[in-house]
């Protein structure tokens, strides 16, 4: 059986973990063995580099150079084994959050992001080869007023949660660019609803895609 890799995306509290496991339950259901992760982070040293991005204080070139170098150690690590495996690999975040986070919110270079993008998740060598990336994205949409209700008093906000809502605008704006630039990959879920509503738009998406049976 081959692996699947599905990323999870949407700006801070739109609704990502709440989801995740309940995908995880969905696949294992259906006798799939399945691997839960997420980004920054998924191996030891890519956690490390986690509580840098999350709490210091940085340039955008230095966290996009961050969370580039914890994504090749968890791709060789971690995504590519399991892939190998025929896992469901099932990611809390992935390339797209560079995109949308350094490239939409901090506005840090597009085309220097696909460069590291090709780097990191192909051989590492600037071949031109198959990129290692999600089969699908599942990008929770919600307006950032209503993240920002969602998340308030709910625990103590992190470096970029902290960021005021126009930051999480740009930040959206860089998951439709992504969007734009890849549509077959991604499925947009209307993450505006009750969590029921989301998760039955969630399964419908990867039904339609032919990855989870009715
Ligand atoms: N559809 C929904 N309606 C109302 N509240 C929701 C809904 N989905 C999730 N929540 C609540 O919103 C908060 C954020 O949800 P969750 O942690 O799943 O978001 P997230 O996208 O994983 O956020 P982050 O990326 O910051 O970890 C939680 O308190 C959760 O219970
Ligand atoms: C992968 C990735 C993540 N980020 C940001 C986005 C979030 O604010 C945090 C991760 O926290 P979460 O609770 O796991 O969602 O990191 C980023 O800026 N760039 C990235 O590439």
């Amino acid at each position: 059986m081959s692996g699947l890799f599905i990323s999870f995306e949407g700006i801070d509290g739109a609704g990502k973990s709440t989801h995740i496991d309940a995908t995880a339950k969905a696949f294992q259901a259906q006798g799939r063995v399945v691997t839960l992760t997420r980004e920054p982070g998924g191996t030891p040293l890519a956690e490390r580099l986690r509580q840098m991005v999350l709490n210091d204080s940085m340039d955008a070139m230095t966290e996009a150079l961050l969370v580039f170098a914890a994504r090749r150690d968890h791709v060789q690590q971690v995504i590519v084994p399991a892939l190998a495996r025929g896992d469901v690999v099932l990611c809390d975040r992935f390339s797209d959050a560079t995109f949308a986070y350094q490239g939409g919110g901090r506005g840090f270079d597009w085309q220097v992001l696909q460069v590291l993008e090709q780097w990191v998740q192909g051989s590492g060598l600037g071949e031109a080869q198959a990129l290692v990336k999600p089969d699908v994205t599942v990008w929770f949409d919600l307006p950032p007023a209503v993240a920002a209700t969602r998340l308030a008093g709910a625990r103590i906000p992190d470096k970029f949660e902290s960021q005021p809502i126009a930051f999480f605008e740009n930040v959206a704006a860089g998951y439709a660019r992504r969007q734009a630039e890849d549509p077959q990959r991604f499925a947009r879920i209307n993450a505006h609803q009750t969590p029921d509503a989301v998760w039955r738009d969630v399964q419908g998406a990867l039904r339609q895609a032919g990855h989870l049976r009715a």
